[in-house]
């Protein structure tokens, strides 16, 4: 019998707590995005137990793009995988290694799996819409790896997909809620290993669990496993995976009620590892000045945290003085006459954001460059707009904002000059992480 089953989980922005996440000691404030990748899998028995178990993945968005796995085992009796015509793609390859070797499965399967992302992960130039019904997709001339990415997170959330879309297949009666943690820790492994390093695994959590307050895993949990090929390696990681001990933090939140963000693309190409890198060097060839900035951006953050929770509470217990105020913002009354806790968030974000410009200033790592202070303070400057700041690592890549929801920004900062460079990516902040979806809504493009 084919089983068919459907999930998808969402993108992510890290509005606070870039560099000082990587170190478990700071939180970090994770925006998920309503870009969502999709996996829709079909999967059976073989009735020849002899055969190896096959595993087509295909993202038909992307020129057709699509990769045929063989499983077979190593002399350890381990899995392994071999994509049959040499194509690449580590995050699927890495997924399907961990999935499988951590259920250790012993039938044969055939499993084809379909991916699908939506429209704010990469750039549209040059693409075609295709809908039906129910949902719609951007499909690409070229090959997933030609088309310029958003930088939403698109390798964490097809990796969470792909590794949810696996574990339907290897529990009876799966449900998502009860094996959440599971596919959390598997897709860390698996992306860690994709990446070829440990980052802090931000992305993984927020396509898993939504928009969260996060705090990392310690980096060894994932660096200490074998060897791929060695005997130990599918103990271990399902000692990893089930007993040991991950304490990361996972906290769901939401953006106040009448807030929403905005994310501005700007330029394409992520400089994630070398700004990582400027800054580590800063940060130890600076101590202790480089801690006591840390310090100040961890009060920034926490800060921030904070005034978005009272600005929740706000609106719970007084919804009419909160309409006041997020009218207030909306005709950008003189800053002075806002509420206190809009200023807070403001106040916050200005904490985080000189302390960067600081480390951009002395570290040759351009977290916030000039052109993105303009384009920044330009922004703040518009009616609707709370605040903004670079989201992640910073760079050239993108903005983020905080507006209300009544903010039409396209209408506003239409051929205007100062804003020639963003494009407003149409998407919103997300409660939700990983979902099931209904594998009939993914057929009959047109
Ligand atoms: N729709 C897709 N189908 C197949 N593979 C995909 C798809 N989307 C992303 N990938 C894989 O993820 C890789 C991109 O991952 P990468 O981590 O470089 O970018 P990102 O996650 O979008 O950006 P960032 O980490 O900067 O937010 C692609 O090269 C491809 O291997
Ligand atoms: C700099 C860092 O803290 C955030 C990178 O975020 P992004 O990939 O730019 O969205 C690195 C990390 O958390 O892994």
């Amino acid at each position: 019998m084919v089983v068919k089953r459907a999930f998808s989980a969402p993108g992510k922005a890290l509005l606070a707590g870039g560099y000082l996440v990587l170190d478990s000691k700071y939180e970090a404030y994770v925006v998920a995005l309503s870009s969502r990748m999709h996996s829709v899998v079909s999967f059976e028995e073989t009735t020849d137990p002899n055969t190896s178990t096959m595993i087509n993945v295909k993202s038909v968005q992307f020129n057709n793009d699509q990769w045929a796995f063989k499983v077979d085992k190593n002399e350890h009796n381990n899995y392994t995988i071999k994509e049959i015509n040499g194509l690449q793609n580590p995050f699927i390859e890495k997924t399907l290694f961990n999935v499988l070797n951590y259920f250790g499965v012993n039938k044969s399967y055939k499993i084809s799996i379909e991916i699908f992302s939506d429209s704010g992960y990469h750039s549209q130039e040059k693409s075609v819409l295709k809908m039906n019904s129910y949902k719609q997709f951007h499909y690409h001339s070229e090959t997933v790896t030609k088309v310029p990415k958003t930088g939403l997170g698109s390798s964490a959330g097809l990796v969470t997909v792909l590794t949810t879309a696996l574990v339907s297949c290897f529990i009876e009666q799966f449900q998502l809620e009860p094996f959440l943690k599971i596919i959390h820790n598997l897709s860390q492994v698996s992306h860690c290993q994709a990446q070829g390093k440990v980052g802090s695994g931000f992305d993984v959590a927020a396509a898993t669990f939504g928009s969260i307050i996060y705090r990392r895993f310690q980096p060894e949990l994932i660096n200490d496993l074998p060897k791929y090929d060695s005997l130990e390696y599918k103990r271990k990681l399902q000692k990893l995976i089930d007993s040991k001990y991950w304490g990361y933090k996972s906290e769901n939140v939401k953006l106040p009620k009448g807030l929403r963000l905005i994310m501005g693309d700007v330029n394409n190409g992520s400089e994630t590892v070398k700004l990582v890198s400027r800054v580590k060097q800063w940060y130890n060839k600076n101590l202790p000045e480089s801690l006591e900035i840390y310090t100040k951006i961890n009060e920034g953050n926490m800060a921030f945290i904070k005034s978005l929770e009272d600005l929740n509470e706000l609106a719970a217990i007084n919804p009419d003085k909160y309409d006041k105020i997020l009218a207030a913002l909306d005709n950008k009354e003189a800053i002075t006459s806002l509420d206190s806790s809009l200023l807070s968030v403001q106040k916050a974000v200005n904490q985080i954001r000189s302390n960067f410009k600081y480390i951009t200033k002395k570290s040759g790592a351009d977290i916030e460059p000039d052109v993105q202070t303009t384009l920044l303070d330009n922004s703040i400057a518009l009616n609707g707009v709370l605040t903004g700041l670079v989201p992640g690592a910073g760079g050239y890549d993108a903005i983020a904002l905080i507006t209300t929801e009544k903010c039409d920004i396209q209408e506003e900062t239409k051929n205007n000059k100062k804003f020639e460079r963003v494009s407003w990516l149409d998407l919103h902040q997300e409660d939700y992480g990983i979902v099931e979806e209904c594998p009939t809504h993914y057929i009959n493009f047109n």
